[in-house]
Formats: C-alpha cells, structure tokens, sequence
C-alpha cells in the first residue's frame, strides 16, 4: 500500500540517548491516532521468517531457536540491505500503521536511511540526532558491547551533519518538552500545509 504523509520525523541517536522514549514523547503529543512509531528494524525478524519458512513466534523469544538462527538472520540482513539500501525502510513504511499522518522512524542508524526519506519525502522531512552523555547512558543501561558498538550499525550517522534539530537528552522530560518545540511547531506546520 502506498501512503503519504504528512510530516516524516527522522530520529538517529546512539544506544540509550532516548529515541524511544522522545519517540513516545512525540506520539503522545500528536496522538496516537495521527502518529505512528514506525521501526526500521522491525520487519527484519518477520521478513526473514517469512522468506525462510520459519515459526516468527519462536524467532521473538529468547529460545534456543533464536540462538540458532541469530547470526544467520543479521547476514541475511545485511544481504539484504547491500542488494537494496531502501529494502527496510520500504518494508517499515508500507504496513497498515504507515496510514496515519506523522510517521516517526525510531531508529534510523546509516546514512542510506536519511537519504531514502529524503528522496521520497523532501518536503515533509524533518531529521533530529539525540545526544547524552556517557554516563547518562550508562545509568540508563548502556554497556559497550565490541562488535555492536563500534559497528557501522551503530556508527553510520556519526560524522553526519545536516539534522534539522539537536537535542542533549541528559535532562528531565520538562527540559526534554522544551527542547522538541521547534520540531513540534514545523510538524504542526507541515500539518497544516497538507490540509490546504
Ligand atoms: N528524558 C528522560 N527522562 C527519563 N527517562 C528517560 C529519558 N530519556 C530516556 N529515558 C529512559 O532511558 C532508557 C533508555 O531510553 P530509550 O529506550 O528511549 O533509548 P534508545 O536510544 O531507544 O535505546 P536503544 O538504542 O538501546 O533502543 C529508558 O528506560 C527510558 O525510559
């Protein structure tokens, strides 16, 4: 199915600066209604159960099963992401969620997916990089993982710097309210346009 919405919100940060967290922030504040959280990493799991005849049900849990198929899955995946960098953002953005207006990708994390919102929503995309500082991190649960961390996963959009907005997320979520308004007033804004 194909949709358009109104207002795309980009979202790249590394592990434990808050995307979810601003993500649900964003959602409560537009509604659940008008707003979807949509998950670039979401439809991997499903797809590749799909693809290869697999029960998705054990592949979510934390069996065996999954242990079996884990290294295999993140090689089909980056297969699949060389073959077609659009591949999962394509697949994120085209079940039934990605009707509603706002669509807030949670979790972009290479430049390639800057790029695909970009080129086929130019004018209602709005890129915003979280930022906290270590320690913040780590009070929130962060542990360095080698292999993970220093991945270009996790690494793509560091030397990226064209984001519409920056915010520190060290704060409290009042601090945090504040700081997204400039990004909460252009999505309105973009809202509006489309009704016009
Ligand atoms: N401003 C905030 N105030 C209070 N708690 C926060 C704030 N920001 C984040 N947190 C908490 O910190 C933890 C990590 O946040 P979150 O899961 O959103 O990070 P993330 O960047 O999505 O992490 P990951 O990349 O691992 O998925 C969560 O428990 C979240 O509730």
């Amino acid at each position: 199915m194909v949709t358009i919405p109104s207002a795309v919100v980009v979202i790249s940060g590394k592990r434990k600066t808050g995307k979810d967290y601003v993500a649900n922030l964003l959602q409560q504040r537009f509604s659940t209604e008008l707003c979807a959280v949509l998950r670039l990493s979401g439809p991997l799991k499903s797809q590749y159960a799909k693809e290869n005849g697999l029960d998705i049900a054990k592949l979510l849990d934390s069996s065996q099963y999954k242990e079996t198929y884990r290294k295999d899955m993140i090689q089909w995946g980056e297969e699949k992401r060389n073959e077609n960098p659009e591949y999962f953002c394509k697949l994120a953005t085209s079940g039934a969620e990605s009707e509603r207006d706002i669509w807030i990708i949670s979790d972009s994390r290479r430049t390639t997916d800057i790029e695909y919102f970009l080129k086929y929503y130019p004018k209602k995309t709005l890129t915003l990089r979280i930022e906290a500082s270590q320690d913040v991190r780590e009070e929130r649960g962060f542990v360095f993982e080698p292999g993970v961390d220093d991945a270009e996963s996790e690494c793509g959009l560091d030397s990226y710097t064209d984001w519409d907005y920056m915010i520190i997320n060290n704060e409290s979520s009042d601090k945090l309210g504040q700081e997204l308004q400039p990004l909460i007033q252009d999505v309105d804004k973009l809202l509006q346009l489309s009704k016009n």
